[in-house]
């Protein structure tokens, strides 16, 4: 079992080196270009993909690898208050759209992460995004889902297991802030 695990992230990195590169590079020039003009990034994502959302705005907040200056990253997923309110008195499928509402503002990059590409609370707030005057990126896998078309870059990784796109997503994620590392 473990060797067909590590084989099977093994070709889905080669497929994404393969097909990929070009999108990957696109999405570093979106980010960048997003904080150099003193704009924000906001990130949101279910499970597993809210787990890459928080880890990905905290490289920025904080710091990936070089020491520089605190970068505008947040993650929609971690304000249980905000979370808890807006599921309750809106349906879930509104807890990130809303905070979009909320906190962005044209110029933003809206990074939304779904495997699927079919959460319709990610799907929302791409479309809230979009209206705002935001840039999106999304992160998906499978076909892309619903997310193809309502983004200005969906990633689409290559492969149809959870776990091997979402560990795509957050070498993705990595990429994105050695990107940012590199023009700070
Ligand atoms: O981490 C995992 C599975 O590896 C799960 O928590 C997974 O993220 C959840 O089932 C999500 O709700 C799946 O949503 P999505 O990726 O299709 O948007
Ligand atoms: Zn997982």
């Amino acid at each position: 079992m473990v060797i067909e695990e590590l084989y099977e992230h093994q070709q889905t990195i080669q497929k994404v080196i393969e097909t990929l590169t070009g999108d990957i590079e696109y999405a570093c020039k979106m980010i960048t270009d997003c904080i150099q003009a003193g704009n924000k990034v906001l990130v949101a994502g279910n499970g597993g993909s809210a787990a890459d959302a928080q880890h990905i705005a905290a490289e920025l907040s904080g710091r990936f690898v070089k020491e520089r200056r605190a970068l505008p990253g947040i993650a929609l997923t971690v304000d249980t208050s905000a979370l808890t309110a807006i599921a309750n008195d809106y349906g879930y499928e509104h807890v990130f759209s809303r905070q979009v509402e909320a906190l962005a503002r044209p110029g933003d990059l809206f990074i939304g992460i779904s495997t699927s590409g079919n959460s319709q609370g990610i799907l929302n707030a791409l479309k809230s995004a979009t209206e705002i005057g935001c840039k999106t990126l999304g992160l998906s896998g499978r076909d892309g889902g619903k997310m193809n078309g309502i983004c200005d870059l969906n990633i689409v990784v290559p492969s149809q297991v959870t776990a091997r796109i979402q560990e795509m997503h957050i070498l993705i994620g990595h990429i994105l802030c050695k990107a940012v590392d590199d023009l700070f």
